[in-house]
């Protein structure tokens, strides 16, 4: 049986009585894969298939021993051996397709409500589809990996919902390019060593229990011997996980030593990183997950290639950006300059954070100044933090994610100073 349809955990045997909706309901019940199935209807799909000898996939295969005995004995003979296949495949196969079916097709009429498979709607949608038409049988023009997440999926949905459970089938669909992360927000800045990965531990602190990755993919001036004082080093410490090469590794993929622009690291080591690359890695990493952060690395647009900067990431994902930017002498051109560069490219912008520079500020007149000029953006201040783990004093951090459904922009929200 395939992996898909329910979450391990629930597949286990684990479910205490009376819990779950699964369980619900005169005419659901389920099958020993742990797959809901809906009686005679399921049945009379699963005639269509058998009729035309047709075995798709592993579940229906799984689904013929459960319901259907002589076929499931042919499936044993004919995985037998080479000796037996060719002459029981022959006498297996029906003729032409056009055999019987082993659950007539249930009759329409007074009483009897018509198959939901042969709506209009649902034409297209998981088993019902295969029986459309009358071909009796699946499509032939099949598409590899919509089949794979949604197999079973229409009588899962009708059941369920599509929102509730753990989260599971959410993330097969994900995988399978069906349904993006939830929430994403890229960390950038006006320029490099402003606050980013200050800002990206302390939302990293703060979503510690939830479904959240965080990645560094880009890092440059990386030493594995200082490896706990690095970027990566300091977002894995803020969740509270061990800092190992590994777990290093897993989210900050493109190291280089040499702290400099990361196409200038890269040359060094005689490696190549693309925008591209770097996209194409967040969104595999971060498929499924209900939220996705990635720190970029120097400021927004620097360089990841010859001819590619961090912003090049962005036209490509589109990922909301929380600008982070300084409190220092300037940097209210270096704000306005950075978000006019991500609005002339048409990219979201969940926000802006100060994060108090060396030298202080004046931090309440920065504040009103940038309100005053982008006042549609929410902002918020992370005052000069000490200690060894300053990700844990920031202010609230969380407010700047909003869910991808939404306009990808975060509400505006209020000042904290
Ligand atoms: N609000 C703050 N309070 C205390 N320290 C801060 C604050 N903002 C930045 N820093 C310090 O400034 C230094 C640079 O910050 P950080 O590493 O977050 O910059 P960055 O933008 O991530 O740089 P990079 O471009 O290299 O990724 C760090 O030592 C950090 O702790
Ligand atoms: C080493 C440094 N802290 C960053 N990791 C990289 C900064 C690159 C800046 C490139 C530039 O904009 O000139
Ligand atoms: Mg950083």
């Amino acid at each position: 049986m395939a992996d898909v349809g329910r979450c391990p955990w629930h597949r286990r045997d684990r479910r205490r009585p009376g819990l779950g909706p699964c369980w619900r309901g005169r005419r659901r019940r389920a099958a020993a894969d742990g797959h809901l199935v809906e009686g005679h209807r399921l049945l009379w799909r699963l005639s269509l298939r058998l009729e035309a000898g047709d075995r798709p996939d592993e579940d229906a295969v799984a689904h013929t021993r459960l319901f259907d005995r002589p076929a499931a004995r042919r499936h044993r003979r004919r995985h037998r051996g080479p000796e037996h296949h060719r002459e029981r495949a022959r006498a297996d196969r029906p003729s032409g397709g056009k055999g019987p079916a082993l659950h007539p097709r249930p009759q329409h009429g007074p009483g009897r409500k018509p198959d939901r498979a042969d709506h209009p709607r649902r034409r297209n949608a998981g088993a019902g589809g295969a029986a459309r038409a009358g071909r009796g049988g699946l499509s032939r023009v099949r598409h590899q990996a919509a089949d794979r997440a949604r197999r079973h999926l229409a009588p899962a949905l009708r059941l369920f919902g599509r929102d509730r459970g753990c989260g599971y089938r959410r993330r097969r669909r994900a995988a399978a390019g069906e349904d993006p992360v939830s929430r994403t927000l890229f960390i950038t800045s006006s320029g490099t060593e402003i606050g980013k990965t200050l800002v990206t531990s302390a939302l990293a602190h703060q979503l510690r229990g939830t479904d959240t990755l965080v990645l560094k993919p880009v890092v440059s001036g990386y030493e594995p011997e200082t490896a706990a004082e690095s970027d990566p080093g300091r977002i894995l410490m803020a969740q509270g996980r061990p800092v190992t090469e590994e777990a290093i590794a897993a989210i900050a993929p493109w190291r280089f030593k040499t702290p400099v622009a990361p196409d200038v690291a890269a040359r060094l080591e005689g490696r190549a990183v693309t925008a591209a690359d770097i996209a194409g890695f967040c969104q595999r990493a971060g498929a499924g997950r209900e939220t996705l952060i990635v720190e970029g690395a120097g400021g927004l647009m620097a360089p990841v290639a010859e001819r590619e900067t961090f912003l090049d990431v962005l036209a490509i994902t589109r990922w909301p950006s929380l600008l982070v930017v300084g409190s220092y002498l300037g940097t209210l051109s270096h704000t306005y300059t950075a978000v006019e560069t991500l609005r002339a490219r048409g990219l979201p912008i969940a926000g802006i954070v100060i994060s108090e520079s060396e030298g202080g500020g004046n931090i309440a007149e920065l504040t009103r100044s940038i309100a005053a000029f982008l006042p549609e953006l929410p902002l918020c201040v992370v005052p000069r933090l000490a200690g060894a783990e300053p990700w844990g004093q920031a202010p609230r951090l969380t407010q700047f994610l909003v869910d991808k459904s939404a306009s990808g922009v975060a509400p505006k929200a209020p000042a904290e100073i």
